[in-house]
């Protein structure tokens, strides 16, 4: 899936119009500028995938507008944002499901996706074993498929009909489903979804020792602001726009991360601290923190 994305012919033949819907009220236009008349940072030849001015419009409605994201190896991104603040479709148009509107996607040549849907429907009454469904049409060995339930702790349900696990249990066979093609990024759309609190921390301490081990970059969208906070290098809290990305802690206290998920969010945060004392240069590997955290960062971030 390595390529480029790119949709700006129709705003760079059309000066002064920048393709955005009329709701969001933009009057200028350059391709590589965004809709506050700011460059648009150069994409990041090292990072997995680079989007930059990345905008969707539907039906007149504008659902992404100049979001601008890279994604490194090692490192795990968070995508955070209320009901229908466009996390799904931006997750569609990084992984080439989707054009945008406005931007490009800059995605590595040697980009390998692990991906785990929003959502998985399984059809019941078909009767089909975990091992089964992870060995189907790929032509894996049954060796690799056991490794890959051992190592997402689910090897006890290798013999489990597909239709009786539960959301826990499914979940981590879905995980190994998308760790069979040895991806060096990992995309999970909201995958704590059916699974109770503490199942939901296991899942993320999951991904993170996964990620310690094989090294990939991981892409999450979630909900859950405290479990998935504590466990993320980085957060992007998106509502249509970047409104604030950088570390936890630092997204935690941003006053647009308190407008949108109101201050009790960012107060209970600190029950979940996470001692992040470093960061991660453009070959993943950490430094000592410096201060701040979103100057290696393309997205800034502006009011919501
Ligand atoms: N295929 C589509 N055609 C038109 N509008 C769509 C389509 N898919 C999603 N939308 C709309 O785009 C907006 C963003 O949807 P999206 O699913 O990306 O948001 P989200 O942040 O993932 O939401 P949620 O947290 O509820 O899953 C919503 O207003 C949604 O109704």
């Amino acid at each position: 899936m390595a390529g480029t994305d790119t949709n700006l012919t129709a705003a760079a033949a059309a000066p002064n119009a920048c393709g955005h819907a009329s709701s969001h009220g933009c009057a200028h236009a350059q391709a590589d500028h965004n809709c506050a008349g700011e460059k648009t940072p150069a994409f990041n030849p090292d990072a997995l995938i680079s989007a930059r001015g990345v905008s969707v419009t539907r039906g007149g409605r504008d659902q992404l507008i100049d979001v601008n994201l890279d994604i490194n190896e090692r490192e795990i991104v968070t995508l955070i944002g209320p009901n229908g603040a466009g996390k799904s479709t931006l997750v569609r148009v990084l992984l080439g499901l989707e054009k945008p509107t406005r931007g490009e996607v800059h995605r590595r040549a040697d980009l390998r996706i692990g991906y785990v849907p929003q959502r998985f429907d399984s059809d019941v009454s078909v009767p089909m074993t975990v091992e089964r469904f992870l060995t189907l049409g790929l032509g894996r060995n049954g060796g690799r498929v056991e490794d890959l339930l051992r190592q997402v702790d689910a090897a006890s349900v290798a013999q489990q009909q597909l239709g009786q696990l539960s959301g826990g249990e499914l979940q981590r066979v879905l995980l190994a489903r998308a760790l069979l093609r040895k991806p060096n990024l990992l995309v999970l759309d909201e995958p704590a979804q059916g699974v109770d609190y503490s199942g939901e921390a296991d899942l993320y301490n999951l991904i993170g020792r996964l990620r310690d081990e094989a090294g990939f970059g991981v892409l999450l969208v979630s909900h859950d602001l405290h479990i998935v906070m504590a466990r993320s290098d980085r957060v992007v809290c998106l509502n249509r726009h970047v409104c604030c990305s950088g570390v936890p802690q630092a997204v935690a206290q941003h006053p647009a991360y308190g407008r949108l998920f109101g201050p009790q969010a960012a107060r209970a945060f600190g029950i979940y601290r996470h001692e992040h004392d470093h960061h991660h240069d453009l070959a993943g590997m950490p430094h000592p923190a410096s201060g701040d955290n979103d100057s290696d960062s393309p997205e800034g971030g502006s009011a919501c």
